[in-house]
């Protein structure tokens, strides 16, 4: 994959399509050209620089408009593609059914293309627009008419972006003028803000970025006084405008909208004014800077995919599912044949009585607590340990950076990335791992292979680890449930590891608390909170703090953390929502580290999974012929109620959790003791009993493979 990439820009005179420019069709205005990718016109042949973004150069020109017909993934529950009108114009993309539909004003959608990751891929004809709120899968019919898109979709993006920076000069220059009124290219752009009102403001933040206090770094208390309470951001040069003046108009309100939080301004103050659909998209919370940090820096990238797939032809037909979450071609052979949506949606267990079963088992260890399977997700706690690993790319690049306090930063987002699924995922348990059941993970496209086995039933411990060239991850986790009255706390044990070979690195951490609210109603929600240190065993260089903030009156899901040095200096600071992203602004350049794949609209429907959640029960023919009978995919009780056959599954599950019983009592009336297949048990520097990865797992599966090994009957 190679980020980056997008053509040279156009500027209006110099279409890509000009042949297409003569056609009947297209419209010409006079520095604002008209480009009908419907046209069957040649255009020169194109090919797709592999380079920087271009576009640094502030020309203002208004690239073509370009319009026509592409198809466009349908939305579930329908399936398929369909065909829409297109209609590109200063860098806002809008859809209609038809030509007239557009020209009458009835609009389907509208995105903004500098706000959006676009993904492509030359050999399928596809552009994939990402703007977080909202995703276009589109194709192009032809070759031609893709390139056409591509271009115009890029230039479009460079003007949005030339043009925003050129909006921020200009109030810049206003307010170093004293003006009250504006240039008028800002009020082109959307002059929607009273801007005169916040100038004040704006220049104090002008001050401060310039350095003018504290001596070239501004501490800004509460940025946000509901999201950011507490969380400091430090401002140093002009780092805080860089991030904001490659915004499109959307930045000058984002602008004054951190400058207004840190006057102290109420957010409904600031929703007083009129905001932009960017700005106003999480209707029920203020933006928080992770939200606009992420936006920009997704904004700034092209994925381009050069891979095609056979799966793309089968989804002509209309009987493929969509894909909603993916910002790039997934590689041959891969994600495009993983499955996007489960063989059922979840059934409503509201009717389940929870509190009979909890109260009930006071004191007890509910994790021994047989309970009815429409309680579960289709998923066992040894495939959800597995989806830690969801964005281990943070892992690829702590990797490959050298300084180890900026690595520490991508590996404490690491551990919180890990917390993320917790916001969808309160209505269903995980099933109970059996002893001895298996789970591999095999992700080439990701770059780690992992396995995982319950290596104990009393106290139920799940051992895991994964490698890959660039990290090992394993962990071995037992959870205690407590349940309170209303809530139920889960505390693990059991450290998290990953090694960076590339350094030498070792590091651990804990995990924090898993709290859920209100367990016996409904409105069940999930909290982390608690201390994460992570420490890298081998070097003292630096440590890291993360604190996951207990709810107060608004601050939900927050997480903060700092890097410290051997002498406890903070380094690095970072922050966001677990459930959203973390930003750090302590970097040379202020990043937004990481920010979570956007759900399935469906995802309700489907136990709150998130696609890769909904990959990890998959189970293909070719994976069949290599797994061993003891993995969680052949566990029958849970295929039935991935299924949706509840009474069947419930059924199974007894049998299953019978066997699993009589299998321990004959083993106990021999005097023989379970011994995990893959994991041994050891010791670690610190003297804690934890289970390691023997190595054997992947050997097997090669050769001899298990079919030709003995295995554990489990089910
Ligand atoms: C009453 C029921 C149906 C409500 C749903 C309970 C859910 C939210 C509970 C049941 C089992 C729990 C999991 C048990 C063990 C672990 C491993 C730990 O390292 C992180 C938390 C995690 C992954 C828990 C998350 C929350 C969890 C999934």
């Amino acid at each position: 994959m190679d980020p980056q990439v997008c053509p040279p820009p156009l500027s209006s005179s110099q279409s890509v399509i000009s042949g297409l420019d003569k056609s009947p069709a297209s419209t010409f205005r006079p520095g604002h050209s008209r480009s009908s990718s419907t046209g069957s016109g040649k255009h020169s042949k194109q090919h797709v620089d592999r380079g920087l973004v271009p576009g640094s150069s502030g020309d203002l020109s208004i690239p073509g408009i370009c319009e026509g017909y592409l198809m466009k993934r349908r939305k579930y529950p329908l399936k398929g593609w369909h065909k829409r009108y297109f209609l590109l114009e200063k860098g806002i993309l809008k859809y209609s059914k038809t030509q007239q539909d557009i020209q009458r004003g009835k609009l389907h959608g509208s995105l903004d293309i500098s706000m959006a990751v676009m993904s492509v891929n030359k050999k399928t004809k596809r552009i994939d627009l990402d703007a977080g709120d909202n995703l276009y899968h589109l194709k192009a019919k032809s070759h031609d008419i893709f390139y056409i898109w591509l271009t115009k979709l890029c230039a479009h993006r460079v003007f949005r972006k030339n043009e925003a920076m050129s909006v921020h000069r200009g109030v810049l220059h206003a307010l170093s003028l004293g003006q009250s009124t504006l240039p008028a290219f800002s009020q082109q752009s959307r002059g929607t803000v009273s801007i005169t009102s916040c100038s004040s403001k704006l220049k104090t933040w002008n001050d401060l970025q310039s350095g003018d206090v504290g001596g070239g770094a501004a501490v800004i208390h509460s940025w946000d006084s509901c999201t950011y309470n507490s969380y400091r951001a430090s401002c140093v040069g002009s780092t805080c405008w860089k991030f904001t003046v490659d915004f499109t108009s959307h930045t000058l309100q984002v602008d004054l909208f951190i400058g207004l939080k840190w006057s102290n301004y109420s957010w409904n103050h600031v929703s007083s004014l009129q905001r932009t659909p960017s700005l106003s998209r999480h209707s029920n919370r203020p933006p928080s800077v992770a939200d606009s940090m992420a936006e920009y820096f997704d904004a700034s990238e092209v994925i381009v995919c050069e891979t095609s797939s056979e799966a793309e032809a089968s989804d002509e037909s209309g009987l493929s599912d969509i894909t909603t979450t993916t910002t790039s071609e997934p590689e041959e052979g891969h994600c495009e044949c993983r499955r996007t949506t489960l063989p059922a949606p979840c059934a409503d267990n509201s009717h389940i009585g929870i509190m009979t079963i909890l109260y009930n088992n006071i004191g007890k260890d509910l994790s021994r607590v047989s309970m009815p399977v429409a309680l579960n997700e289709p998923l066992s706690l040894l495939q959800r340990l597995s989806e830690e690993l969801e964005y281990s790319e943070l892992l690829d690049i702590a990797s490959n950076i050298d300084d180890p306090y900026e690595r520490m930063v991508y590996v404490a987002a690491f551990s919180i990335s890990g917390y993320a699924w917790a916001s969808w995922r309160n209505r269903y348990k995980p099933f109970n791992p059996v002893l001895g059941e298996t789970y591999e993970n095999y992700r080439e496209d990701k770059g780690f292979q992992y396995i995982s086995e319950q290596v104990s039933h009393h106290p139920p411990i799940s051992a895991c680890h994964a490698e890959s060239e660039n990290f090992t991850f394993w962990q071995d986790q037992r959870w205690k449930y407590k349940f309170w009255g209303k809530s139920v706390e889960i505390i693990s044990s059991g450290l998290v590891n990953v090694t960076l070979p590339r350094y030498g690195d070792h590091y651990e951490w804990n995990k924090a608390v898993t709290c859920i609210h209100n367990v016996l109603s409904q409105q069940r929600s999930l909290e982390h909170y608690g201390e994460v240190i992570i420490r890298n065993t081998k070097s003292d260089v630096c440590t890291c703090k993360i604190t996951f903030v207990k709810v107060r009156t608004c601050a939900h899901n927050e997480v903060q953390g700092v890097v410290l040095d051997q002498a406890g200096s903070v380094i690095h600071r970072f922050g966001g929502l677990w459930h959203e992203g973390i930003f750090c602004d302590t970097l040379p350049t202020p990043k937004c580290i990481w920010k979570p794949n956007v759900q399935p609209d469906d995802y309700v429907q489907f136990y709150g999974f998130s696609s890769y959640a909904r990959e990890l029960n998959e189970l293909t023919s070719e994976l069949k012929a290599v797994l061993p009978p003891t993995d969680t995919r052949f566990r029958p009780d849970q295929r039935l109620l991935e299924e949706g056959k509840i009474a069947e599954a419930d059924k199974r599950k007894d049998e299953v959790e019978e066997k699993q019983r009589e299998r321990r009592k004959e083993m106990a009336k021999k005097g023989e003791e379970h011994i995990p297949r893959f994991f041994r048990k050891s010791v670690d520097e610190a003297g804690r009993e934890v289970w390691l990865y023997n190595g054997t797992y992947w050997m097997l599966r090669k050769d001899p493979s298990f079919a030709n090994t003995e295995n554990l009957d489990l089910w």
